[in-house]
C-alpha cells in the first residue's frame, strides 16, 4: 500500500490526489494460450492511464477467470478469448459476467483467433460484449488504444455505479441515524457505515469536544479537549475520555490535528473525517485500514459528513434532554424523587395496581415539630437531618416501594401491591423505629418522629393523596408520631398510635 509520511488535506476540492487513489487498473487476460499472455503483458506493462499503472493478470480457462472475476470486482477490462480448448468457453464466461455476477462495469472485448467460427456482427449483438478483435488485427499499437479506451469508459461507469451505491447507502442510514438514542450506539453506527463505506476496516473512533456534551467541564488538570463517544473494532473502547485510552493514541492525535485544523486528515491508511454542519457541534470520525478514497468517495463523504453531523446533533440533544428530565426529577437536598417526579410515577403505580387489581398503600408523611429543628440547632442541621431521615427511609422500605419528598417536611410513600392489613406492619414498624433512632449531626444526637396518613382506595393519585393528607392532618391533631389509616372495613374513624 502507498505510504506517504504527510498527512493529506482531504474533501478539498483543489487538492490534487492521494497516493492512496493511484491504485492501478486492472486488466483481465482470458486466454488457453500461454504466449498471448506474454505478448499482452509486454505491451501493457509500461502503460500508463491517468497517472495509474496497468496491473494484468491472468487466467487460462473459465473457472480461473470466473474466481478472479469473483474476488477482483474493479477489474476494468477483459480480454477475453472466446473459444479455449475447443469450447466457446469465452461466450459463456461473458454470461456469467453480466448475468451471475452482475458485473454491468466490466469492459468486455473479445480478441478471438477464430473469427470463422464466432461471427463478429452476430456476436456482437447476441453478446452484451465491448468490443470484437480478430488477433491477426490487434498489433501493439490497437491493443493499447483498445484498451486505454476501454479504461476511459469503465472508468465513468464505475464512477456512476459507485455514486449510485453511496448515495443508495447514505439515504438508507440517514434515517436509521435518527433513531439512535444513545451516543455510544449512534458512534458505533456511524462508524460501521463509514467503514462499509469507504470499504475500510471497521476500527474507528468517533469524538467530540469536551464541552460538546458538557458545557462545564470539571476543573481537572488531566482535561482534555476531548472525549470519545464510540469506537468499532480493535480500538473498541468505552466511553471516556483520551487519558483512559492510551491503545488509541495515535488516532486520537489525528483527531485533535482535525479539530485544531477544521479539516479533514488522511494519514497513511487512517483517515481522520471532520464532521460539520452550521449549528452542530463538530465531531471527528477516525477510521483506520482506509485503503483508497477515490473522487466518488470525496464527493459523498462530503454529503454523508453533514448528514452524520445533523444525526449527531439529535442524538446530543437527546442526551442532554434526557439528563435535564433526569435533574428535573431528582430533590437536590436529598436525592429523592421530587414531587414533579411523584406525580407522574405515582399516577402509573396506581394505575398499574389497579388494571391488574392488585392492592396499593398511599402514605403521607410529615417530620414533627421540624421547626425546632431549625430553630434550636440552624437551618444547615436542619438540612442534614432532612438528608439523614430520607437514608433512614430509603433503608427501611423495600425495592418495589416509592419514595419522594414532596414539600419541606412532607413526604410521600407508595407501596404497591400492599393491602391494608400489611401496610399497617410496614408503617408503624418505621415509625416506632425512628421514634428510637438517634441521629448524629454535627456531633449533636437528634430523634425525629413522623406522622403519618394513609389511603388504600386506588382510584387516582389525587383523590389518594387528598384522603391520606386528611387523616395525616387528624394524626397531628391528635398528638403526632402517629399513623391514621381506615380499618378493614374502610372506617374512617380508624386511629393507631404508633
Ligand atoms: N433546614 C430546612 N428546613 C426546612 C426545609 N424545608 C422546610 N423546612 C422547615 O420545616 C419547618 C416546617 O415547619 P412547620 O410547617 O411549622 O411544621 P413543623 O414544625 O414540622 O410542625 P408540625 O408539622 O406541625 O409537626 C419550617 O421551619 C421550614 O423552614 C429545608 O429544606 N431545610
Amino acid at each position: 500500500m502507498p505510504n506517504s509520511n504527510h498527512p493529506h488535506h482531504l474533501l478539498n476540492p483543489n487538492q490534487s490526489h492521494s497516493p492512496l487513489s493511484l491504485q492501478p487498473w486492472q486488466v483481465l487476460i482470458v486466454d488457453d494460450d500461454e504466449e498471448v499472455h506474454f505478448i499482452t503483458e509486454l505491451v501493457l506493462k509500461d502503460l500508463y492511464f491517468e497517472e495509474r499503472a496497468i496491473e494484468v493478470l491472468h487466467a487460462y480457462n473459465l473457472d480461473q477467470a470466473t474466481t478472479l472475476l469473483q474476488h477482483n470486482p474493479d477489474i476494468g477490462v477483459i480480454l477475453l478469448e472466446a473459444v479455449m480448448n475447443h469450447e466457446n468457453c469465452g461466450l459463456k464466461l461473458i454470461n456469467i459476467i453480466r448475468n451471475e455476477l452482475k458485473n454491468q462495469a466490466l469492459r468486455i472485448i473479445l480478441r478471438t483467433g477464430y473469427p470463422q467460427e464466432i461471427p463478429e456482427q452476430e456476436t456482437m449483438i447476441q453478446y452484451d460484449i465491448n468490443g470484437y478483435k480478430s488477433k491477426q488485427e490487434l498489433t501493439a499499437q490497437k491493443l493499447i488504444t483498445t484498451v486505454i479506451a476501454s479504461l476511459r469508459a469503465f472508468k465513468t461507469i464505475h464512477a456512476l455505479e459507485t455514486t449510485r451505491l453511496g448515495m443508495e447507502m447514505i439515504l438508507d442510514s440517514s434515517e436509521s441515524l435518527f433513531e439512535f438514542q444513545s451516543t455510544q450506539k449512534f458512534a458505533s453506527g456511524v462508524l460501521t457505515l463509514l467503514s462499509a463505506f469507504l470499504r475500510a476496516s471497521p476500527d474507528g473512533i468517533l469524538c467530540v469536544q469536551t464541552d460538546t456534551l458538557n458545557p462545564t467541564p470539571p476543573p481537572d488538570k488531566n482535561f482534555r479537549e476531548m472525549h470519545i463517544i464510540g469506537a468499532t473494532g480493535d480500538l473498541q473502547l468505552t466511553e471516556g475520555t483520551i487519558d483512559q485510552h492510551t491503545g488509541a493514541l495515535s488516532a486520537l492525535e489525528l483527531a485533535r490535528e482535525v479539530f485544531k485544523h477544521k479539516h479533514s486528515i488522511l494519514k497513511d491508511d487512517t483517515l481522520a473525517l471532520f464532521l460539520n454542519a452550521p449549528n452542530v457541534p463538530d465531531a471527528v470520525a477516525v477510521l483506520q485500514g482506509v485503503q483508497e478514497i477515490n473522487d466518488e468517495d470525496r464527493v459523498l463523504l462530503r454529503y454523508f459528513s453533514t448528514k452524520i453531523s445533523l444525526a449527531l446533533a439529535n442524538v446530543i440533544h437527546f442526551k442532554k434532554f434526557k439528563e435535564a428530565r433526569k435533574a428535573a426529577a431528582i430533590d437536590f437536598l436529598t436525592k429523592l424523587p421530587n414531587r414533579r417526579e411523584f406525580l407522574t410515577i405515582g399516577e402509573q403505580l396506581i394505575r398499574l395496581c389497579k388494571n391488574s387489581n392488585q392492592s396499593i398503600t398511599l402514605a403521607m408523611i410529615d417530620i414533627d415539630h421540624f421547626k425546632e429543628i431549625n430553630d434550636l440547632y440552624g437551618h444547615e442541621a436542619g438540612d442534614l437531618a432532612l438528608k439523614a431521615f430520607s437514608q433512614f427511609m430509603s433503608d427501611h422500605i423495600r425495592e418495589e416501594d416509592f419514595f419522594a419528598r414532596i414539600g419541606g417536611e412532607e413526604f410521600c410513600l407508595i407501596l404497591p401491591r400492599t393491602d391494608q392489613q400489611k401496610s399497617k406492619t410496614i408503617l408503624q414498624r418505621i415509625c416506632r423505629s425512628l421514634a428510637e433512632h438517634i441521629f448524629e449531626i454535627n456531633e449533636l444526637q437528634i430523634k425525629l418522629t413522623i406522622s403519618v396518613g394513609a389511603d388504600f382506595m386506588a382510584d387516582d393519585l389525587n383523590h389518594m393523596m387528598s384522603r391520606a393528607d386528611r387523616r395525616l392532618y387528624r394524626a397531628k391533631n391528635s398528638g403526632r408520631n402517629r399513623l391514621f389509616m381506615t380499618d378493614e372495613r374502610g372506617d374512617e374513624n380508624f386511629c393507631e398510635e404508633a
